[in-house]
């Protein structure tokens, strides 16, 4: 008895939990990434696609995706969004400029769901039910080939489905919390937590547990 709660123990304490880490280019996504990573700062260029590194902290571990910040890589963090618990979204706090598009991008992150396009696609006669679960953020082992393309009308025929095929929810950030990251924090003139918290409007997010924390990559203050 003891020995399988010894392994239950082991299995829960062992699972991996899924980090990702967005933000505007120049955030210091990467930086932050290697300082949990090593305690160092690590010499960065632009991230083109994702780096991704397995962190251990008191027997968890987390499986942290650090994801480009540039603008044309922004459409695609969605594809990085499946079995996320935690997002990370780093802001940096001398960005005034860009605060905007960083609120833009964090409130388009949250509303992320099945979305109504992929149901017209849906009705298009090469859209077969990998493509459509591909397309919903499931890597491509999870998604059945042989199955028939069943007609599907409402996200919620949508939700079975993916419900039958995969562990995964649809709406795979619907639970993760948000931990926002007041970078750049020993540069002059840098906002603050609390302005940067005002200005997203953070205290309305209702439906997810969020933070925002000041911190400073280069020194791993925060
Ligand atoms: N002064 C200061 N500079 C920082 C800090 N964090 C990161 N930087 C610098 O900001 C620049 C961009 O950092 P990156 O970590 O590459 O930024 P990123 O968010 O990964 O950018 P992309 O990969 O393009 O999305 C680098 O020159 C870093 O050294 C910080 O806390 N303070
Ligand atoms: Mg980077």
């Amino acid at each position: 008895m003891g020995l399988i709660f010894a392994k239950l123990w082991s299995f829960f304490c062992n699972q991996e939990h899924k980090v990702i880490i967005v933000g505007l280019d120049n955030a210091g996504k990467t930086t932050i990434l290697y300082q949990f990573l090593m305690n160092e700062v690590v010499h960065t260029s632009p991230t083109i696609g994702s780096n991704v590194e397995e962190i251990v902290v008191k027997n968890t571990h987390f499986l942290m995706w650090d994801i480009g910040g540039q603008e044309s890589l922004r459409s695609s963090w969605n594809t990085y969004y499946s079995n996320t618990e935690f997002i990370i979204l780093v802001v940096d706090s001398t960005d005034r400029e860009r605060l905007v598009i960083s609120k833009e991008e964090l409130y388009r992150m949250l509303a992320h769901e099945v979305t109504p396009h992929l149901l017209y696609k849906h009705k298009e006669a090469d859209y077969t039910p990998s493509v459509f679960l591909k397309d919903c953020g499931f890597p491509p082992r999870r998604a059945p080939s042989s199955v028939p393309r069943p007609e599907l009308q409402t996200v919620e025929e949508c939700t079975v489905v993916i419900s039958l095929f995969s562990p995964f929810s649809p709406q795979d950030l619907r639970k993760a919390a948000v931990l926002i990251f007041a970078n750049k924090q020993d540069m002059k003139d840098c906002m603050s937590a609390a302005e940067i918290s005002k200005y997203l409007t953070l205290s309305s997010i209702k439906d997810h547990p969020w933070h925002i924390q000041s911190c400073c990559a280069l020194t791993g203050e925060g």
